[in-house]
């Protein structure tokens, strides 16, 4: 008898933490924790893991956990008063039971809707009512999707404003090894140099040392091929117009006291975000934000491939 897929397993992770584990029929799986709303860990069929996940990380509240798919809002970085990143990434979600519907509705059966609300605490530093809701869908393909619904639920009249990022960490084999295209000749705000504005030279972005960048209003698609392991990660976006392009590399990884002194080799965050050009909303208004990851087998995706190793069969 076939073991039947389900799709959708509520269960206990590290220290406690509720999880949610949903899994295709494929055998490609994805694991959401209610704390932060996160995505920890997504694999293929093999069961090999796509997203990094520091072996540092701290699954205790309220130290954001490292690595997966942390959601970064109302604030992204420090463009604010609030903490790193906002609140959203510390937060317990709760499951949405009834979310209201989706303008296309499609069959997937392994997704979550998680729901995340103003609380009284929140409120003394971010006085504004709100529903952000979650949905994390795993495609019967592998695609992990996340989108996101955010309402001003205001009653004195007022608008909120916010920037936002799904700060997403892919697994790479080598950092060295591993180039990232869709985001050249495009202007970035460089964070390790006062946020000044650059713009991206050269045909292909690739890494020998620390980067923090913001790109701006970036193409919906971007690719990052992982040459040693011939897989590309392609992202898609919509309603996040820029891309957050992150590696801390060896000074800033030893600084971080969750993050392997190492394990800046075998990462690379690329970020789909709203930072630029902050998104306000009127009581009552909703905004949406897209992200689509799948893996495929580079040669399918790039036609790129480095041509001397082609040539020698590499
Ligand atoms: O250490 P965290 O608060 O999680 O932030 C990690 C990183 O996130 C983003 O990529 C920012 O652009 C970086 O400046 C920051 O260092």
């Amino acid at each position: 008898m076939s073991k039947e897929t389900v799709y959708v397993e509520r269960c206990m992770g590290v220290n406690g933490l509720e999880k949610v584990i949903l899994t295709e029929v494929r055998g490609f799986s994805a694991e959401v924790y209610l704390y932060g709303g996160q995505v920890t860990s997504w694999k293929n069929e093999h069961r090999e893991e796509l997203l990094f996940l520091s072996n540092k990380a701290i699954f205790k509240p309220p130290k954001a956990i490292r690595g997966g798919i942390p959601i970064c809002f109302p604030q992204f970085s420090n463009h604010g008063s609030l903490e790193q990143h906002g609140f959203a990434r510390n937060r317990f979600w709760t499951e949405d039971l009834d979310p209201p519907p989706f303008a296309t509705n499609t069959t997937n059966k392994a997704f979550i809707d998680l729901i995340l609300k103003n609380s009284e605490e929140d409120s003394k530093i971010w006085p504004h009512r709100y529903e952000f809701r979650l949905r994390i869908t795993l495609g019967p393909g592998g695609d992990l999707m996340l989108t996101s619904r955010i309402r001003n639920t205001n009653t004195d009249g007022k608008s909120f404003t916010f920037t936002f990022a799904y700060h997403t960490y892919f697994s790479v084999t080598d950092i060295s090894e591993v180039r990232v295209e869709g985001l050249e000749t495009l202007d970035y705000l460089d964070n390790l140099k006062n946020r000044e504005r650059f713009t991206e030279q050269g045909d292909a972005i690739t890494f020998e040392s620390e980067v923090d960048k913001v790109y701006l209003s970036t193409p919906t698609k971007i690719a990052i091929l992982d040459h040693e392991r011939k897989r590309t990660f392609v992202l898609r976006k919509d309603g996040l117009p820029d891309a957050v392009v992150w590696n801390p590399w060896d000074k800033k990884a030893k600084a971080l006291s969750d993050f392997g002194d190492d394990e800046y080799k075998h990462m690379l965050c690329i970020e789909a975000a709203c930072v630029e050009k902050p998104i306000t909303l009127k009581p009552g208004e909703e905004w949406k934000g897209r992200q689509e990851i799948s893996a495929v087998p580079s040669s399918y995706c790039s036609g790129q491939l480095d041509p001397q190793k082609v040539l020698q069969g590499g």
